[in-house]
């Protein structure tokens, strides 16, 4: 007798299922990586958190072993803390976060993040999670014991009770789970050190397993700048997206909808598109059919539209840039800092992004090595998947040759004393998975930063050859400085007379103006800038200081033959070792002066702008 088949069994999971049985998808996928990803979701979170409401980061990580392979990491912020009633539903519910719906860069997107890392705990170390928040208006904090009820995707909270609580506002994060403690490239601890090298106005404290705690100090007391939430550009919009937004609308017709759901929309070119696709302005969006969105798609695709606004782009900064990298690379002691550079705003898929590099280079860092590559995606530091990488891509599409340093058939990683910083932002960038590890290597995006790179690493050839012709002149000029005095003094012993004023005629012979800087190490380091005329004409100029931190213009008038000029900086605010000032000129023969540069003439461009107007 044939047996009876059982009739197949048909069954819906909830996310929190889903993601039990594949948490690699988000980067849960070895006990290492799962450790780092908690430590990630959280420190984004807080950052994030800090940022959106101005507020200079403190920040508190502490991982600790509690037996065999299960840890405990606890992130404490100094953030505005969480609303009760948001915290079930944020640490507790997967896909619910303040940021999926709006256009705006922030690091955290999918609201994904710290639930996870509190469904991870759980499933492996069957323990709930600790939650205490405290914001300004409320006279206590809420601590939470909870985890998540898979099934049904909704927070299970074991005790909710009020605390009195030291700091005004803020939120702690405590995670029990099973995970494993690595030091080195793709550790904690680095991740900690490239957030600090990004986020200079945050001061950042870390303990390891072993007690032993690290703290990067706030460099800058300025808050990090906000980007605006902006409405999705309709270029890039899909067939799909257009009709389900159309069956949902509560709009009354088609021209509504455009107008109210996207930028860059007028009425008149809302109407435009319409009739130019065959629809009628007027319609209801309900009674939006597949042909039609295809043909409005088409008809977008077709028109001139304004480009995304720029407004939703949050770049670290240049001076940002600067004072981090100074201040985190400062004592592995480079010979130059390159000035931070930024591209203009492009558009992938509708929507905007931009590319950020900084550069040190040459000194003590080691030369017989690969450049070290520092890649962040919205500020986040990316350790993983360096491989599947837009900005790996091209820096390994990049002929590095030209610039001095080592490249195998002009291919690949550069060798050479380089740390390079590579910052891609916007509301949308494109990641290779959801634990957004890599930027996806759209042409686009590749090819802005490949842009962006030459732009940067001019100054390193710049650099180069400054360095060979001050060595060729600064020994001319010893030569000069040394042997006229000594003949001036022979001369006059010869003739018994005075030894005279020879500075004129040192002028004369060197025919150089002379730009040094000195360090002074008193109770404070200051730098003193000299710049004396070695020539026989009274000279005026523009000269520019750069200091690692800061820039400065000074207006240098009718300095007479052998005349000296000064300025003095102080260097309190250098954290480590102080690697100089770089200098340039305009407005004089740059052939004339020593020890200064001719201002490149893009010093100042920015990148094309896009027009802001609605
Ligand atoms: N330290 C914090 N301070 C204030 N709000 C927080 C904090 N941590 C989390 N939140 C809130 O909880 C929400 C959910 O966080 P979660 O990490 O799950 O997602 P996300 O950061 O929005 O996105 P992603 O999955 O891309 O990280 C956040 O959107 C934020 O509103």
């Amino acid at each position: 007798m044939q047996e009876k088949k059982k009739p197949q069994e048909f069954k819906q999971v909830s996310i929190s299922e889903f993601f039990e049985k594949n948490r690699h998808i988000l980067g849960f996928d070895s006990l290492q990586r799962a450790l780092f990803i908690m430590v990630k979701e959280a420190v984004d979170n807080s950052l994030d958190a800090c940022e959106e409401h101005g507020i200079l980061p403190d920040l508190d990580v502490k991982i600790s072993r509690i037996s065999g392979d299960i840890y405990e990491m606890v992130v404490l912020d100094n953030g505005p803390g969480i609303e009760r009633t948001q915290v079930p539903k944020a640490f507790g519910q997967l896909l619910y976060g303040s940021r999926f719906h709006v256009m705006r860069q922030t690091r955290g997107q999918q609201g994904l993040g710290i639930t996870a890392a509190i469904l991870y705990g759980q499933i492996t170390t069957g323990e709930f999670s600790h939650i205490t928040t405290k914001r300004p208006v409320d006279d206590v904090a809420y601590h939470f014991e909870m985890g998540i009820d898979i099934k049904n995707n909704v927070a299970n909270i074991k005790t909710e009770e009020p605390v009195i609580w030291k700091a005004e506002h803020g939120t702690e994060v405590r995670i029990r789970a099973k995970g494993k403690y690595i030091t080195g490239r793709q550790s904690i601890h680095e991740y900690l050190k490239e957030v600090a090298v990004v986020n200079p106005n945050a001061r950042i404290r870390f303990t390891d397993p072993d007690g032993t705690a690290i703290t990067f100090e706030r460099s800058i007391e300025e808050p990090s700048r906000q980007s605006k939430p902006v409405k999705p550009h309709p270029y890039g919009l899909e067939v799909g997206e257009l009709l389900s937004l159309a069956s949902e609308s509560s709009n009354r017709n088609m021209k509504e909808l455009f107008v109210e759901n996207f930028s860059r929309i007028s009425l008149n070119t809302a109407s435009e598109i319409l009739e130019k696709s065959g629809v009628d302005p007027e319609m209801r969006p309900a009674a939006l059919e597949r042909a039609e969105a295809e043909r409005i798609i088409s008809t977008i695709s077709e028109v001139k539209l304004m480009p995304p606004s720029a407004e939703s782009l949050s770049p670290i900064s240049e001076q940002f840039i600067r004072v981090g990298m100074l201040s985190v690379y400062g004592d592995e002691r480079p010979g130059f800092y390159g000035k931070p550079i930024s591209g203009s705003v492009r558009i992938h898929k509708g929507n905007p992004f931009s590319v950020e590099i900084g550069m040190v280079y040459g000194g003590e860092l080691p030369s017989d090595q690969p450049a070290r590559i520092i890649r962040y995606a919205n500020k986040v530091p990316l350790l993983f998947q360096a491989g599947s990488c837009a900005i790996t891509e091209a820096i390994s599409e990049t002929d590095w040759r030209q610039y001095g340093m080592e490249q195998k058939q002009g291919k690949g990683v550069p060798y050479g004393p380089a740390i390079i910083l590579v910052h891609v932002y916007g509301p949308k960038i494109p990641y290779v998975s959801e634990s957004k590890e890599a930027i996806a290597p759209v042409n686009e995006i590749v090819e802005e930063i490949k842009n962006v790179l030459k732009a940067e690493m001019r100054q390193l050839r710049r650099f180069n050859n400054r360095i060979e012709r001050n060595k060729k002149m600064g020994e001319k000029f010893r030569l000069v400085s040394k042997i006229i005095p000594e003949i001036a003094k022979k001369s006059s012993e010869i003739l018994k007379l005075e030894v005279p004023d020879y500075r004129r005629t040192m002028s004369k012979i060197a025919n150089v103006v002379f730009v040094r800087e000195e360090v002074e190490n008193e109770d404070k380091k200051k730098s003193i800038t000299s710049v004396i005329n070695y020539t026989d004409d009274t000279v005026s100029f523009d000269l520019k200081i750069v200091f690692p931190f800061r820039e400065v213009d000074i207006k240098i008038e009718n300095l007479g033959s052998a005349e000296t000029y000064s300025y003095e900086e102080g260097l309190d605010q250098v954290k480590g070792n102080y690697t100089g000032a770089e200098y340039f000129v305009t407005g004089i023969n740059p052939v004339l002066v020593q020890g200064a540069e001719e201002l490149p003439a893009d010093w100042d461009l920015k990148g094309v702008e896009v027009n802001e107007q609605e």
